[in-house]
């Protein structure tokens, strides 16, 4: 039963897969602006900032929420970048540098420490031009606001000690973003491996479970597909049918058409037989012109049908270009397994019974 409200995870982070992550690292910036708000209020009762810096303190709690929003709601889905973050990274930034400005002299330094956490944020999205673009933009906002500080201080510090505090700025950004874009790019290599590791393990698996010449399941996995079928029909008493199917007169098509054509007429009859069965009937080349087909949830009564509307298939479908007038048929046997029979003692008996159906002139299925 489906639970009556959605978890708290499925509420804060969505459905969208892809979303998840970076809403999930938005509600982390959150509770870091949240951190900063309390700080700042710490700092404005020690007097270590001018009284405009409560003007700061809404936009810490409002800009997230809004790129929290924006994101959650689904709008940013528009965008070329719906976790929006160039923006978030650029609006930490200027609000950094705008606390900066109302800072006293002595706490300006450690302002600026936010910024490489602003970087490490970005890690996950940014490249390196929207890097550089960032460092830039930083870097701007942040001289000019020395420009004007050093115009509006009481006691302006200097041009030097400015420069100073730029370039130490510029060599931890710098820094942060060259860490930052390594980490991502050892990230991307990682998740190209990973995706390259599962299209390898599905060419396997189906290469481990199909027949190449017909698309079919091969002998293998319809030993093991037999395996659990018997065992779900153990469970729930559901009928179970087996039929071994074979070509008829296989070898002459080979003589005159040689091997290719042979192999167009097992393909012609693979496609025919699967759009004949029902989408639970399973088929599988079971050996040369063999085929095997589990049938589940079937009478014997009702495998007939099934089987005679796969040879009347046959026959209505014109012979494929390859092999023009050649009238393809398959004879059958069919058995209903049973209690306590194994599946391999199933599987003879349908072999008998094709047996029969060939010596009674073939085209046509016989019950076991
Ligand atoms: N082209 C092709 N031929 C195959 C393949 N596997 C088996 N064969 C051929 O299938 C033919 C089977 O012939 P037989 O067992 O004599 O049977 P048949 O001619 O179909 O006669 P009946 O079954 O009695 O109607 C042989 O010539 C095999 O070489 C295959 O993958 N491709």
């Amino acid at each position: 039963m489906p639970p009556r409200f959605p978890s708290c995870k499925k509420l804060l982070l969505g459905q969208a897969p892809d979303m998840r992550r970076p809403l999930a690292l938005m509600l982390l910036g959150q509770l870091i602006y949240l951190a900063n708000a309390v700080l700042l209020q710490w700092g404005i009762e020690l007097n270590l900032f001018r009284a405009g810096v409560v003007w700061t303190t809404p936009w810490m709690v409002v800009g997230p929420i809004m790129f929290y929003a924006l994101a959650r709601s689904g709008w940013s889905a528009r965008l070329k970048d719906p976790s929006m973050v160039m923006a978030q990274s650029l609006y930490s930034a200027l609000l950094t540098v705008l606390v900066y400005a109302f800072a006293h002299q002595e706490v300006r330094g450690f302002i600026l420490c936010i910024l490489p956490l602003i970087i490490m944020f970005g890690q996950f999205n940014l490249n390196g031009p929207q890097f550089a673009m960032f460092t830039g933009c930083t870097m701007a906002v942040l001289s000019t606001a020395m420009l004007v500080l050093s115009r509006y201080d009481e006691a302006p510090r200097g041009l030097s000690a400015d420069l100073l505090e730029l370039v130490y700025v510029a060599l931890i950004l710098g820094t942060s973003t060259s860490m930052a874009l390594i980490g991502s790019n050892i990230r991307r290599k990682l998740v190209s491996s990973r995706m390259e590791l599962a299209e390898a393990l599905a060419r396997v698996h189906a290469l481990a479970t199909t027949d190449e010449l017909t698309g079919l399941a091969n002998r293998r996995h319809m030993q093991d597909l037999l395996a659990e079928e018997a065992k779900r029909r153990r469970r729930l008493g559901q009928p179970l049918c087996i039929a071994v199917l074979d070509l008829d007169h296989f070898k002459r098509i080979n003589d005159d058409h040689g091997h290719q054509g042979g192999d167009e007429a097992l393909r012609h009859f693979a496609r025919t037989a699967r759009e004949a069965l029902r989408e639970i009937d399973v088929l599988a080349r079971w050996g040369g012109e063999e085929f095997l087909l589990m049938m589940p949830a079937t009478t014997a009564e009702q495998a007939l049908t099934g089987l005679e509307r796969l040879r009347q298939r046959l026959a209505e479908v014109p012979s494929p270009d390859a092999l023009p007038g050649v009238r393809i048929t398959c004879s059958a046997g069919v058995a209903l397994h049973e209690a306590p029979a194994t599946i391999e003692q199933t599987i003879d008996r349908a072999d008998q019974a094709l047996y029969r159906a060939k010596a009674e002139g073939r085209d046509r299925t016989s019950l076991a």
